[in-house]
């Protein structure tokens, strides 16, 4: 039996019938990890309620056997109260160059400058602790993001605004990231950006590297990047025509506002 919040578990149900059909080496560890874990189509789940109180979620670290959960009276709700905010991830994913570390800052300062708590884990600033030891193959990136989910999802029970900037560049690992929170808590936000503008802008020069075949694997030049196809707020931008960060970062304000995420 595996304890697991009921609209995660038909996410991860959705998931297991896509891995099922799917053939990939990052699908393949997924399926593997879900096996291992003890948990198949067959079991019977024991589903909690996601009214802010307590979520489990499955484990798909099959090292850890014999672990019981330990349940604290202060809750994330007690925490949003102190802090007059939700908890949520704001994921944000794109090409590399399409602006995902410049809108996570100025969406970071809009929201401190509201009196709201944030903290952005950035793909690139994470790769130089926690996960340094991953590099860019797909297992890695599928590990990076799973790592990066796993700590979002804390922030969020924290009380607060994460912000994860990384490109992600497959749906199913932010799909599983998203399964890790209760429905409505995890807002993807596409940078809609061409290749070509991303390539332009090239402010680090690893575009050209990729290019002159100095960087192996490189996302969008020889590497796959999937497109979300459902995201919450998708920031389209185009050669000549580009918002400004704190325009685009009011726009995700915006939504936040509408969603009641920034009032306990
Ligand atoms: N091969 C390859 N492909 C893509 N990006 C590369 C690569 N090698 C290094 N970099 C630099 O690493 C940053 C992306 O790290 P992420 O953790 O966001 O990537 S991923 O989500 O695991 O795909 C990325 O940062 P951003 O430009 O901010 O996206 C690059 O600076
Ligand atoms: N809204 C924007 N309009 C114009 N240029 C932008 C915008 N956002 C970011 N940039 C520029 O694009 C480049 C890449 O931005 P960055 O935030 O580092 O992208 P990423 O984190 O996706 O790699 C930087 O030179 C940045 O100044």
């Amino acid at each position: 039996m595996v304890p697991i919040c009921d609209r995660a578990f038909s996410r991860l149900l959705e998931q297991w019938r896509a891995l099922e059909r799917g053939t990939s080496m990052v699908k393949l560890k997924w399926f593997d990890n879900l096996h291992q874990s003890g948990f198949n189509s067959n079991d019977d789940v024991i589903a909690n309620d996601s009214n802010g109180k307590s979520i489990h979620q499955m484990p798909t670290n099959v090292n850890s056997t014999n672990i019981v959960w330990h349940k604290c009276s202060i809750e994330k709700m007690d925490r949003q109260e102190l802090l007059q905010q939700k908890g949520c991830v704001i994921w944000i994913t794109g090409l590399s160059g399409s602006g995902k570390s410049t809108l996570a800052c100025a969406l970071s300062r809009g929201l401190h400058a509201r009196g709201k708590l944030t903290y952005i884990l950035d793909g690139d600033n994470v790769r130089h602790g926690l996960n340094r030891d991953l590099s860019f193959k797909a297992e890695d990136r599928a590990e990076n993001i799973r790592r990066i989910g796993e700590v979002a999802k804390l922030f969020a029970d924290a009380g607060v605004i994460c912000i994860a900037s990384l490109i992600s560049p497959y749906r199913m690992d932010r799909d599983a990231c998203r399964a890790l929170l209760p429905e409505g808590d995890f807002m993807e936000v596409f940078m809609d950006v061409p290749l070509q503008v991303c390539e332009a802008r090239d402010p680090k020069g690893l575009y050209k590297l990729a290019r002159a075949g100095k960087i192996k694997g490189f996302t969008g030049i020889d590497d796959p990047y999937e497109p979300p196809l459902n995201s919450e707020i998708v920031l389209q931008q185009k050669e000549g025509v580009c918002a400004s960060p704190s325009d685009l970062a009011e726009t995700v304000i915006s939504y936040l506002e509408e969603k009641g995420y920034l009032k306990a």
